[in-house]
């Protein structure tokens, strides 16, 4: 595998007495598509916004592109190259889709033409080019998730931190983006996604991360990852591999 991109070393954040993040090291590697993925509650968005300044962490620390970002501020990281999407999505509303994109291109392109100009190639690559004139409150669900996506992507990342960007879509909806977020690796951006829609994360992840109460419980292949019996038990409950098993067995 190629040379790490981000590297994340012990991370830890408790909210109060609750260990959110304990103690996470992880490797994305350049050129990559990685998923995180665990239950409800895991510390997957706690543990995506201390990897791109959103929080800063107890201790342990995160180096992208070998410079220690540790607790440095989000728009200091995107500048870098590191930026991330938010599960809830919330453009301005009043303003167009191009409006809407072109603030992300902000982060790098003070003339406004150029910014105008950067969010319309942007559109075209997340399929949005059909409605960069519309104001964004009349986006569906999925377009708000393109919307998100392109945002991101105006700010021309090198690591991608993708939340949920299939969150809310439906199955024809969900075959759609797929191809959009591999697209994104073909053209050189590396991806880290964290997403609860198994079959996307089985097509599209080379490697995925189970977090469980904020620890690192596994990590490989989908197809092994999803095989592992801690893994089974963390999304099923204690006993849960044990009663497949003999399910299994049973025929
Ligand atoms: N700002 C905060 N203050 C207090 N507790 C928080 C805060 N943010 C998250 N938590 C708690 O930390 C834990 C981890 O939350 P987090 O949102 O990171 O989980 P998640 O894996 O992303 O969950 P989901 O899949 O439901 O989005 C949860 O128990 C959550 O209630």
């Amino acid at each position: 595998m190629s040379e790490a991109l981000l590297q994340a070393r012990n991370l830890s954040v408790a909210f109060g007495g609750l260990k959110a993040v304990q103690d996470v090291s992880l490797d994305v590697p350049q050129g990559s598509l990685t998923a995180l993925v665990g239950p409800n509650g895991a510390g997957k968005t706690t543990l995506f916004a201390l990897l791109s300044g959103f929080l800063k962490p107890d201790s342990g620390s995160v180096h992208f592109l070998g410079r220690n970002i540790t607790g440095h501020a989000p728009h200091e990281s995107a500048r870098l190259g590191l930026t991330r999407t938010f599960q809830v999505v919330q453009p301005f509303g009043a303003q167009t889709v191009r409006q809407n994109i072109a603030v992300g291109a902000h982060l790098r392109l003070a003339d406004r033409r150029e910014a105008l100009a950067l969010a319309e190639s942007v559109a075209v690559r997340v399929n949005l080019g059909a409605v960069l004139d519309k104001p964004a409150a009349d986006l569906t669900v999925a377009g708000r998730k393109r919307l998100e996506l392109a945002r991101a992507l105006a700010t021309r990342p090198r690591l991608l931190l993708l939340d949920e960007v299939l969150a809310g879509l439906n199955p024809s909806e969900i075959e759609e983006m797929i191809p959009v977020v591999r697209n994104l690796v073909d053209e050189g951006v590396t991806v880290l996604m964290i997403e609860h829609v198994m079959r996307a994360v089985m097509s599209l992840a080379e490697q995925v991360w189970v977090l469980a109460q904020g620890c690192l419980i596994a990590s490989g292949p989908p197809s092994e990852v999803t095989r592992d019996p801690g893994v089974v038990e963390a999304y099923l409950g204690h006993g849960a591999a044990a009663r497949l098993a003999a399910r299994g067995a049973r025929g």
